[in-house]
């Protein structure tokens, strides 16, 4: 049976970590680490993640705002709100709560973001730094990042070599997972939907990532005995077991098959979840750091 990377216990670990750096900054006189989530409409889903997010920033210590606004928000106020938020001093990282309503151009408000408070890391700078390998500032995507801590923790931080196939190919989680797996010197494949018979690449990987959305999609007889299974996907599917109306979390890896070949995975709830909104408190306390003049923390 694989070992369960508990993601949860890491994320403990490095939101202590952000706590003590938070700490320390105040210490020498800068001001606290800012961080503005703004989230627009309702989308119950979305709210759960921003509301554990405001906590999780409030217990490091940070300076913590949260927009929410009315679904009905122009394109217009919001880039008015990223703009005001782009020359506030207290504020050193900005999240906007994706998707947006469809009467809003997404790509258009995430680059109105100043590059150095773009702690979801999808600001274009921040994109190419990290295809470029410049890596000292870069921000990279919280979700990527979070999981190349979990693959380290199981596989240590010299991945040279390693097979790595990243399923799913988009902005916020594949390609960045891709390019930090590859800038950790794997060899790196990226299959998408009109990849050709993914179960037999699949069972190439060391390090198998799935960032599919598709509940249960990676079966156990994809994975290669020993490799390291690392599950971002999160599907609410009906689970009528628990009763009416009832729903479940589910990956995208079928757990209970993929947990008898895997050597370590990642289950959902619990792995790569925290991570996410723990990376996102690393973020922003290291921007807070690149502001005051000192030297970025190492994670
Ligand atoms: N744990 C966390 O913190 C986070 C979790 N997530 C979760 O991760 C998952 C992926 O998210 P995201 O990257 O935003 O999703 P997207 O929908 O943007 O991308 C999905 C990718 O999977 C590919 N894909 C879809 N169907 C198949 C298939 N049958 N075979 C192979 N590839 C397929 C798509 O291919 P193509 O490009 O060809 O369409 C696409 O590249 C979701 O479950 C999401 O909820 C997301 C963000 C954070
Ligand atoms: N600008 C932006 N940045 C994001 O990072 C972003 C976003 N938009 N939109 C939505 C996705 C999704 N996302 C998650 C964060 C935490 C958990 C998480 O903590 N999950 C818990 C379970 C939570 C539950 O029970 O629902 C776990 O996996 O254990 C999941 C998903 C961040 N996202």
């Amino acid at each position: 049976m694989a070992d369960v990377i508990d993601g949860k216990k890491v994320a403990e670990e490095v939101v202590g970590k952000v706590k003590t750096l938070s700490g320390a900054l105040h210490a020498k006189g800068a001001s606290r680490p800012g961080l503005a989530v703004v989230i627009v409409g309702e989308d119950p889903a979305s709210q759960v993640y921003v509301s554990s997010k405001s906590r999780t920033a409030k217990e490091c210590g940070f300076h913590s705002v949260q927009h929410t606004l009315p679904a009905d928000t122009t394109e217009d106020e919001l880039l008015g709100l990223i703009h005001d938020m782009n020359a506030d001093h207290a504020i050193h990282g900005i999240l906007v709560q994706l998707p947006l309503p469809s009467h809003i151009d997404a790509g258009k408000v995430i680059q109105a973001i100043a590059p150095d408070k773009d702690v979801d890391g999808f600001h274009f700078v921040n994109v190419g730094k990290l295809g470029a390998g410049e890596m000292e500032t870069a921000f990279v995507p919280c979700t990527p990042a979070g999981s190349m801590l979990l693959i380290e923790r199981v596989r240590g931080k010299d991945l040279s070599g390693l097979n790595a196939v990243v399923v799913g190919r988009s902005n916020i989680v594949g390609k960045p997972m891709a390019n930090l797996l590859l800038a950790a010197n794997c060899t790196v494949t990226v299959a998408h939907s009109r990849t050709k018979d993914l179960p037999a690449l699949a069972r190439t990987a060391d390090i198998l990532v799935a960032a599919v959305g598709r509940p249960e999609m990676v079966k156990g007889d994809w994975v290669k005995p020993g490799a390291t299974v690392i599950d971002v996907g999160i599907n609410r599917i009906p689970a009528p077991d628990k009763g009416p109306g009832k729903s479940r979390l589910v990956g995208d890896v079928a757990y209970e098959g993929a947990a008898q070949v895997a050597g370590a995975i990642t289950p959902v709830p619990g792995g790569v979840g925290p991570m996410t909104i723990a990376m996102l408190m690393a973020n922003t306390v290291t921007s807070a750091y690149l502001a005051a003049g000192l030297d970025r923390p190492s994670f």
